[in-house]
């Protein structure tokens, strides 16, 4: 059996990934070796999931790494920059597989998604590629749901607006929006016991309190709860936040696109726990009927699911409450904009802990062993 390092599990990626490693019984399947960065952590037992006996062993001991088979991490960009270059120039030549964006674009690296580019990663494999790194979760996650236009080659461009759960962000970013909404909602619980109260009142008293600097603000660095913030990562070039600026590189690279298909939008942080949503508007390359572009949404892979254009069963399937924990991409609201007929417009949902970092990877671990 391969030895696998499992680095970067006790984080929300890596307990997503745990989770779907035992649902799918993939442990059968390997060696596990556990790492931590943490210093507390280090010597201490495998956890209870593990199938072997043996302690964790620390992430940043080049020789134990070197020992392995492959390593999967969801430790961070950071982790990343400094043990990936140390470990490949002793002559390491193993597989690396990576939740991180830090070397999504390098020449040598496979951005892996199966379901959207399977032959692609089949043919890194065969050319002797090691290193393979999730997408990002956006990104990902539109290319689950429009896979099939990208595939039918029916797309000339795209723009996006995202709507990013505040987990996407770690771990301490959720605690902080939670933390944020207790707040909100103490500063006005008795006044919404009082039918009489006036909302206007309640109202001034919330925002009062979001602009006062008493939420906490560590980590979104602006309040969350009760707004938004439409800024995602630092700025890149041209006004684009580096969230925005993913799109169209990691997009066009999955894809394995000669030509760039223009994909540009506005990534927008809010008051969601978990999944990403997306408003699309996109260009068609002809007129084709909603009835056919929902057919080759829905046969792309068996995890899109169409969702009609109705208010009931969008309010029932197209919303982070109900997406999220699941492997389901629903697309829907997909209807022809007033700008002509080869204009289109739609709204997806996905879980960006599943199929935004999780689940290619663990599906890409498969593929190896
Ligand atoms: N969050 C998301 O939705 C997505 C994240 N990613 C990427 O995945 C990577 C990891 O992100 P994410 O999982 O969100 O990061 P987290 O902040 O949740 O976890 C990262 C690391 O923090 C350490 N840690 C320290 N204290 C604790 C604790 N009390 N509980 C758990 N872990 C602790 C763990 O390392 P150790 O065991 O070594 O101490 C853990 O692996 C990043 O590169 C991110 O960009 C990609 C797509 C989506
Ligand atoms: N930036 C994303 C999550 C993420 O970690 O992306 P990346 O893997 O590209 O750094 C978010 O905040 O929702």
């Amino acid at each position: 059996m391969k030895k696998v390092g499992l680095i970067g599990w006790r984080g929300m990626v890596g307990s997503v990934l745990m989770q779907r490693m035992k649902e799918t019984d993939d442990f059968k399947r390997l060696d596990p070796i556990f790492f931590s960065t943490t210093e507390s952590q280090k010597g201490q037992a495998n956890p209870d999931f593990s199938p072997t006996m043996g302690k964790i062993q620390d992430a940043h001991h080049i020789e134990t790494l070197r020992s392995l088979d492959i390593i999967l991490t969801c430790q961070g960009g950071e982790y990343t920059n400094r043990v990936y270059p140390k470990l490949r120039a002793t002559g390491w030549q193993g597989y690396w597989i990576d939740a991180a964006s830090a070397l999504r674009m390098e020449k040598d690296s496979v951005i892996a998604l199966d379901p959207v580019n399977l032959s692609l990663i089949e043919c890194a494999l065969n050319r002797g590629i090691k290193t393979f790194v999730g997408g990002n979760c956006t990104v990902s996650l539109m290319l689950m749901s429009l896979g099939g236009l990208f595939n039918a080659s029916l797309i000339e461009w795209v723009s996006f607006a995202t709507y990013q759960a505040a987990s996407g962000a770690g771990a301490r970013h959720m605690r902080e929006l939670l933390t944020q909404m207790g707040l909100c909602y103490t500063e006005v619980a008795s006044q919404l016991q009082d039918p009489a109260a006036t909302i206007l009142a309640i109202e001034r008293e919330i925002m009062a309190l979001t602009r006062s600097g008493d939420l906490p603000t560590d980590c979104f660095e602006a309040p969350l709860a009760t707004s938004l913030i439409p800024w995602i990562d630092i700025a890149s070039e041209n006004g684009q936040t580096r969230e925005e600026w993913k799109a169209e590189v990691e997009a066009n690279k999955i894809l394995n696109n000669k030509t760039m298909i223009p994909i540009d939008g506005i990534c927008v942080r809010i008051g969601a726990l978990r999944c990403h949503s997306q408003a699309i508007t996109l260009k068609l390359k002809k007129d084709v009927p909603i009835k056919e572009i929902e057919q080759i949404l829905g046969s792309y892979h068996e995890w899109v699911k169409v969702i009609p254009n109705k208010k009931q069963t969008t309010l029932d399937r197209l919303t982070p409450a109900a997406v999220s924990g699941t492997l389901d991409v629903p697309v829907g609201r997909l209807r022809k904009l007033s700008m002509g007929p080869k204009y289109l417009s739609a709204f997806t949902v996905g879980d960006q802990l599943l199929w935004g970092a999780a689940e290619p990877l663990r599906r890409m671990l498969n593929l190896l062993l």
